[in-house]
C-alpha cells in the first residue's frame, strides 16, 4: 500500500504524531512579547522556576451553556517539535533590540519541551467556563513560550466543534451534515481546520478533498451551477448511450429520457416545453459519468418547472437500466416550500410506478444556511395537500434530509472567537491569583483537580474543583459544592457517578496517552454531549451549568485574594 493510500484509509492523524497537521505550528508562531518576557525570565534567573498555568475560557460561545474542547492532539504535537531552530535564532537576534546579550540566544537554542508536563480534558469532551481545560507546568519561560499558539490552536477548532455540534443538535441525529466550506473560510488553514473539527463536532463529510487525505474524512458534494449553464442543447453531449448497471444492454439514453419526460409530464403535472433543453443536457451528462451517483442540482432556471421535472426524467430512465438515482438539491428559494414541493412529487412517482425507495430520494439544501434557519425550517407548517394534489395530508415544516453549509459554520458568523485565556496560577510552588474590577474575571489560584459529577441518570450534575491534595469526591457521599464567587450560591451534591476531567498527555518528552483517532473523536463528542442535559443544550435561553469548587478551594482563593488586594485610603 502506498503512502497516500495509507492517509486516506486510516483516519487517525495519531500515528503521524511527530507531525503537526500544518507546517506553520511552530516555536515561533507566538506573539513577541513571549520571548521579551523570557529575556526578562533569563535575566532576572528565573529560567527554571517551576511554574503552573491553566488555559481556560470564561464564557461559552453562541450565546450557548456548552463548549466541545478540540485542539489537544495539535497541542502536543506542538510540544513534541517545540525547538527554535538555527534560522529562527538568526532571525530573533535582529528582532530583539541590539543591546541583547547574545547567551539568551544560546539559551534559546536550547529549549525543547522535554520538562513541561501538559494535563487536560480530553479532546470531544463537553466542557464549560472557568474549567482548566488544560494545566500545563514546566519551567517558567518555556510554558510562557507556549501561551499563544497553544491558545491558537484551542480557541478556533473548541470554536468551530462547539458550533458544528450545535448544528447538528438543530438539524437532529438524522440529517445528513456535509461541510462546504472551504471557499469562504479564513484561510487555507482555516479551512482545513474547519473541515477536521466539523467533523469531530458531528458532521458527516466535507467538500475539502484535502482535508479527507489528511484526516480521513468522508469527502462528498453534488455539482455547480456552472455545470448546468455550461450545456445548451443535448447537442452538446458527445455520447448519447449508456450501459445498463449489469452489463447487458447499452441504449440510446437521450432518447429513453426524451420518452421519461413526456410520459411523466402527466404523472407529476408539467408542460414538457417548458423545461430548459441545456439543464437536461447537463444532468444526463453527469448521470451518463455517475450513474450509481446522479444527485442534480435543481434550482438553476426554474425548480418546479424544469429543474424537478428533468431530474425526475433522467431518474426515471437510469432506473430502467438498473441504476438509483441519489436526489436533488435547492440552492435558493423558499427551502421549505421548494422541498415540500420535491417530495410530494416523489412520492407521487414512487406510488405510480410502484418504486418505493424514490420517495425516500435525498434532498440536499444549501445556500447561507446557520442554525437559526435550521430551526425556523424545523417549525415552518406546510400542507402538502395546498402545493401539489397529493391527497394525503403530509403537514411538516420541511422534507430536507441533508444540509450544505459553508460560510456561517466555518467563519462561525454568530461569534467569530473563543475567549480562551492562559493564566499563570502557581511559581515556585506558591500559589497566583489574578484580580480583576470584574469579579468574574478574577482568576483560580493553584494546582487544582478537576471532578464531573453525575446524577443517578447518567447526566453531568456540576463540575467541581479541588485543591490537589484533597481527597476524591465519593460516590454515594455529600460533597459541598460552592460558586466560586458568590458566597450565598452553594448546594450539597451526592454523585451517583464522579470522573476525574484531567488525564496526563505530556510528560518526560513522552506521548502519556494513545491519542484517538478522529472518528473515535467524533463519537467520544456525541457521547460527551448526550451527557448533559437538554435544558443545559438548547437553542434560547439555556439553562447554565454548575461549574464549582470546593469549600477548601472556596476559601483558598478568598484568602489570597484578601492578601493580594491592597486596601484604599479614603481622606
Ligand atoms: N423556509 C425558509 N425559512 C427560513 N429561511 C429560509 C427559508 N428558505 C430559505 N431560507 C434562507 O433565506 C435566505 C434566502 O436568501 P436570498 O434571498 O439571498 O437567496 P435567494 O434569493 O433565495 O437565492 P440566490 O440569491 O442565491 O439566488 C437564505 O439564507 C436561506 O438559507
Ligand atoms: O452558502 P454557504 O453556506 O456558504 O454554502 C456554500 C455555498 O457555496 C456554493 O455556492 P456559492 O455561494 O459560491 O455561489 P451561489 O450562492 O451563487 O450559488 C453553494 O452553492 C452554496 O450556496
Ligand atoms: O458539492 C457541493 O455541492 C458544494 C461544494 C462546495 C460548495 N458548495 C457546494
Ligand atoms: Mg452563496
Amino acid at each position: 500500500m502506498s503512502d497516500e493510500t495509507a492517509m486516506m484509509t486510516e483516519p487517525a492523524v495519531s500515528q503521524n504524531i511527530s507531525n503537526g497537521s500544518n507546517g506553520v505550528v511552530q516555536a515561533l508562531l507566538t506573539d513577541l512579547y513571549q520571548i521579551t518576557m523570557a529575556y526578562a525570565y533569563w535575566k532576572s534567573g528565573k529560567m527554571n522556576d517551576p511554574s503552573v498555568f491553566d488555559l481556560f475560557f470564561r464564557k461559552n460561545p453562541f450565546h450557548g451553556e456548552f463548549t466541545i474542547f478540540a485542539g489537544l492532539e495539535e497541542c502536543i504535537k506542538l510540544l513534541k517539535g517545540f525547538h527554535f531552530s538555527k534560522s529562527d535564532i538568526e532571525y530573533l537576534r535582529t528582532a530583539m533590540p541590539p543591546g541583547t546579550d547574545p547567551g539568551f540566544f544560546d539559551y534559546l537554542a536550547s529549549l525543547s519541551a522535554q520538562d513541561v508536563t501538559l494535563e487536560a480534558v480530553p479532546e470531544g469532551e463537553v466542557v464549560f467556563p472557568k474549567v482548566p481545560l488544560i494545566t500545563i507546568t514546566g519551567p517558567l519561560p518555556v510554558v510562557q513560550l507556549l501561551e499563544t499558539p497553544l491558545l491558537n490552536l484551542v480557541n478556533y477548532a473548541s470554536l468551530v466543534a462547539t458550533n458544528a455540534a450545535r448544528f447538528r443538535m438543530a438539524a437532529g441525529p438524522e440529517t445528513v451534515l456535509l461541510e462546504f466550506g472551504l471557499r469562504r473560510a479564513q484561510g487555507p488553514d482555516g479551512g482545513l481546520s474547519a473541515s477536521r473539527y466539523c467533523y469531530l463536532g458531528g458532521f458527516d463529510g466535507t467538500s475539502n478533498v484535502l482535508a479527507g487525505k489528511m484526516f480521513g474524512i468522508p469527502v462528498r458534494g453534488t455539482h455547480a451551477h456552472a455545470f448546468v449553464t455550461s450545456f445548451i442543447t443535448l447537442n452538446d453531449l458527445q455520447t448519447r448511450n449508456l450501459k445498463s448497471k449489469d452489463g447487458s444492454k447499452e441504449i440510446d439514453f437521450v432518447s429513453l429520457c426524451l420518452t421519461y419526460k413526456k410520459e411523466l409530464s402527466s404523472v407529476i403535472d408539467f408542460l414538457p416545453d417548458q423545461t430548459i433543453e441545456g439543464e437536461l443536457a447537463a444532468f444526463i451528462s453527469y448521470a451518463c459519468a455517475f450513474p450509481d451517483g446522479f444527485l442534480a442540482l435543481i434550482d438553476t432556471y426554474d425548480v418546479i418547472r424544469s429543474g424537478l421535472p428533468n431530474f425526475c426524467t433522467v431518474a426515471m430512465a437510469l432506473n430502467d437500466l438498473g441504476y438509483k438515482a441519489l436526489g436533488i438539491r435547492l440552492d435558493s428559494g423558499d427551502l421549505s416550500y421548494q422541498s415540500n414541493v420535491v417530495r410530494a412529487k416523489f412520492v407521487q412517482i414512487a406510488a405510480h410506478y410502484s418504486l418505493p425507495w424514490f420517495e425516500r430520494l435525498t434532498i440536499v439544501a444549501s445556500n447561507d444556511i446557520n442554525e437559526d434557519t435550521i430551526h425556523s425550517l424545523n417549525q415552518q407548517a406546510c400542507n402538502l395537500c395546498e402545493v401539489t394534489s397529493h391527497t394525503q395530508p403530509i403537514i411538516q415544516g420541511h422534507t430536507i434530509n441533508c444540509y450544505g453549509i459553508g460560510t456561517h459554520l466555518v467563519t462561525c458568523q454568530k461569534q467569530p472567537a473563543l475567549g480562551c485565556v492562559f493564566k499563570l496560577v502557581e511559581v515556585n510552588k506558591k500559589p497566583r491569583i489574578k484580580l480583576s474590577e470584574d469579579v468574574e474575571k478574577v482568576s483560580i489560584p493553584g494546582r487544582k483537580k478537576v471532578y464531573r459529577l453525575f446524577g443517578a441518570d447518567g447526566t453531568a450534575l456540576v463540575d467541581l474543583l479541588q485543591e490537589e491534595s484533597e481527597p476524591a469526591p465519593e460516590i454515594g457521599k455529600r460533597v459541598l459544592c460552592r460558586h466560586p464567587i458568590q458566597e450565598s450560591k452553594r448546594a450539597y451534591v451526592i454523585p451517583a457517578d464522579v470522573k476525574l476531567l484531567h488525564k496526563v498527555w505530556w510528560k518526560d518528552g513522552q506521548v502519556g496517552e494513545n491519542l484517538p483517532s478522529l472518528t473515535e473523536l467524533r463519537e467520544k463528542t456525541k457521547l460527551s454531549l448526550s451527557a448533559v442535559r437538554q435544558d443545559h443544550k438548547r437553542a434560547l435561553n439555556p439553562t447554565p451549568y454548575k461549574v464549582s469548587v470546593s469549600s477548601s478551594l472556596y476559601t483558598f482563593i478568598h484568602e489570597l485574594w484578601l492578601e493580594s488586594a491592597p486596601i484604599g485610603e479614603l481622606s
